[in-house]
């Protein structure tokens, strides 16, 4: 059979193990095919197609749930579940998206994006199932990244809770968060996997076995049993934390290896309660590069599939504010010892990777886990240190509580540095960076900063450092600055809460936040082709406001329209809008920016074309609700 034939994954019942071989290699060709087209997440689904396979063809789709982690590494799931045919689409606007959807097929049992949350869904639907006495398997499928985030070992607390209910997690073990996983979990795992008890029964029990006259060939199913057996007496300890918190641990087991994967999940299901399966996988497995830079290839942007580089793009351009970031972060860090960069887990990303290569000891990697990066960031800032907590706009709503009860209301200096903030692009809704102005404007204490430019980031950052008087957060969006000249050291620190008037006008005056800026400045030119004489301030602080600069021209015009990429709810516009109403100024205000709706995978340009935030778009806008009386022509 091939996969484009394949349109429910129950169609792998029976196969035998060279047939489903055969779909393995039609998977990895269909998914590097793609991912060279389209980019996306390259080694964390190359490195589960055996195991998604093994596993599927022991499950009944028809009704057993399966849950994976993240859903980045869930590409063979979309294969063997009806999207083979469109998968070309992948992340693209209106295509296949990135992760699992619930919207998008009935074998997306859930959705994800963001780590470490699988197991407690998969619980979710166990007790559910049982109270309403229905039966089917439960399965969660999670990565060694994923399992050193917080709430995926609050599930398993629970889970092991639950001698009586039944529920699977399959353990994706291949080493490897985004960077080389870090932590006493990953290095607990590894002694498992690497223990030479274990090597021996795995590499050699086998074959003996199978040289037993008459036995032999029959023993495999059994074999299963003994060899777990074996395991537990030569490696006590093998698994021992699992089985300790009340799951019946099982391997590990070779993650690629469809044979052995099939007989341990068909062993695995016959054992009741919560069961833990150790699987052990190769991120990237099947395309050499991939295996060789685990890191890089963990995602990628279009590439060629011969050489693995990335498609040439037409002109050079300007350095991402990821890299502009981590270099200034890190000259600012040669000179203060102070300075610790916080990530979680996401050093490339953020450019935090740059700090860690130059200075180590002020570089910081807690795993899969903002919430501890915030507080412990919290406890840093009480010993004098500057801590950077350098967490993407949407990964920093894992740690809402901690930014409040540890940071805000004890008003200590941590230094927020959000990346990715506003709209990323091809991940789709759980990775928009919407809401963090909005969801921390409100908090007491908090300063919120945003600039117009890299260089602008790198002022910033030096005022992020030096205010030490409460917690102040930078928002910066993802993807290339505007190529304005950077400055190599010796960066002013900005008055807090002081913006800075770009453009006079007498009309209406255009209020822009960070990356709207620029774009202001082009809706003030397009407005000036139509008679609209447009003032533009760069507010630089949504918290606290320039209300000096802001209000006497909101009075001055009479029309105020606000610019921000983030959501309207409680955003930049609000305050400029909370701000106007507490000094009885009355005027029309327009507010550009994202509505309450969810903005699906596209490109960026795609999303704000859309969203009607293209300057072309704006200044329409505008000209709509603001129809300037054209100065009347004197006749005669
Ligand atoms: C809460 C959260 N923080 C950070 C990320 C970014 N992220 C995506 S995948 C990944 C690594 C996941 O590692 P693992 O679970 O082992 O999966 P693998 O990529 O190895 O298959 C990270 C850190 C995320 N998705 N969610
Ligand atoms: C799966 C995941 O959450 C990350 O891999 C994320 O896709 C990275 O986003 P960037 O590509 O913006 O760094
Ligand atoms: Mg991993």
């Amino acid at each position: 059979m091939h996969l484009s034939e394949l349109t429910h994954p129950n169609q792998l019942h029976g196969l035998s193990i060279a047939q489903l071989s055969q779909i393995a290699a039609q998977i990895r060709d269909k998914h590097l095919e793609t991912v060279a087209a389209t980019g996306g997440h390259l080694g964390p689904g190359l490195g589960v197609v055996e195991l998604t396979l093994a596993l599927y063809q022991t499950l009944d789709l028809e009704q057993d749930r399966v849950i994976w982690d993240v859903g980045h590494q869930a590409y063979p799931h979309k294969m063997l579940t009806g999207r083979y045919n469109n998968f070309h689409t992948l992340r693209q606007k209106g295509g296949i998206a990135g992760y699992l959807n619930l919207r998008e097929s009935p074998f997306d049992h859930f959705g994800a994006g963001h780590a470490s949350t699988s197991i407690s869904a998969a619980l979710g639907m166990a007790i559910a199932r049982d109270l309403k006495g229905e039966h089917f398997k439960v399965v969660a499928i999670i990565g060694d990244g994923a399992l050193t985030g917080g709430m995926a070992l609050e599930a398993i607390n629970h889970a092991g809770h639950l001698p009586d209910t039944n529920l699977m997690v399959v353990l994706n073990d291949n080493e490897m968060s985004i960077s080389p996983n870090v932590g006493a979990i990953p290095r607990y795992l590894n002694k498992i996997r690497l223990s030479p008890q274990v090597q021996f029964i795995a590499d050699n029990l086998e074959e003996q076995f199978k040289h037993i006259p008459f036995l032999g060939e029959n023993l495999t199913p059994e074999m299963h049993r003994i060899k777990e057996g074996m395991k537990r007496l030569a490696v006590p300890k093998v698994g021992a934390v699992f089985e300790e918190l009340g799951f019946t641990y099982v391997g590990p087991v070779d993650g690629h290896n469809l044979e052995e994967l099939i007989a341990t999940f068909q062993h695995a299901h016959t054992i009741s309660g919560p069961v833990l399966v150790h699987v052990a996988t190769i991120k990237g497995k099947g395309y050499a590069i991939a295996e060789n830079d685990q890191v890089g290839y963990h995602a990628q942007n279009p590439f060629d599939l011969v050489t693995g580089k990335a498609k040439p793009s037409s002109k050079p351009k300007p350095p991402s504010y990821s890299k502009v970031f981590g270099e200034t972060l890190t000259k600012l860090a040669e000179n203060d010892p102070r300075i610790i960069g916080i990530t979680a887990a996401m050093a490339t990303g953020t450019g935090l990777d740059i700090l860690q290569k130059r200075l180590p000891k002020q570089y910081i990697d807690v795993g899969i886990a903002e919430q501890h990066a915030v507080t412990m960031a919290a406890g840093l800032a009480t010993q004098g240190m500057r801590p950077v907590a350098t967490i993407y706009s949407t990964f920093l709503q894992r740690a809402y509580d901690q930014i409040v009860h540890d940071v805000c209301i004890q008003s200590l200096p941590v230094f927020f540095c959000m990346d990715r903030a506003g709209i990323v692009g091809a991940d789709g809704p759980t990775h928009q960076g919407m809401y963090d102005i909005a969801y921390l404007r409100c908090l007491p204490n908090m300063v919120l900063m945003a600039p117009k430019d890299e260089a602008e980031l790198q002022q910033m950052l030096v005022t992020g450092i030096n205010y030490t008087a409460g917690p102040i957060a930078l928002r910066y969006p993802r993807g290339n600055g505007h190529g304005v000249a950077l400055m190599e050291e010796g960066w002013e620190p900005l008055p807090i809460g002081k913006g800075e008037l770009l453009r006079q006008g007498e009309d209406l005056v255009l209020v822009a936040y960070g990356s709207m800026v620029y774009p202001a400045l082009q809706v003030a030119e397009i407005l000036k082709e139509h008679g609209m004489r447009a003032a533009v301030i760069n507010a630089r602080f949504a918290k606290p406001l320039d209300t000096e600069l802001i209000i006497p021209l909101a009075k001055q015009t009479g029309r105020v329209v606000t610019l921000e990429e983030g959501c309207l709810m409680g955003g930049f516009g609000s305050a400029v809008l909370e701000a106007l109403q507490d000094a009885d100024v009355l005027v029309p205000v327009l507010r550009l920016g994202v509505p309450d709706i969810l903005v699906e995978h596209a490109t960026p340009d795609e999303s704000k074309a859309d969203l009607g935030l293209t300057p072309p778009q704006m200044a329409e806008t505008i000209m709509a609700k603001f129809a300037v009386p054209q100065p009347t022509v004197a006749v005669g």
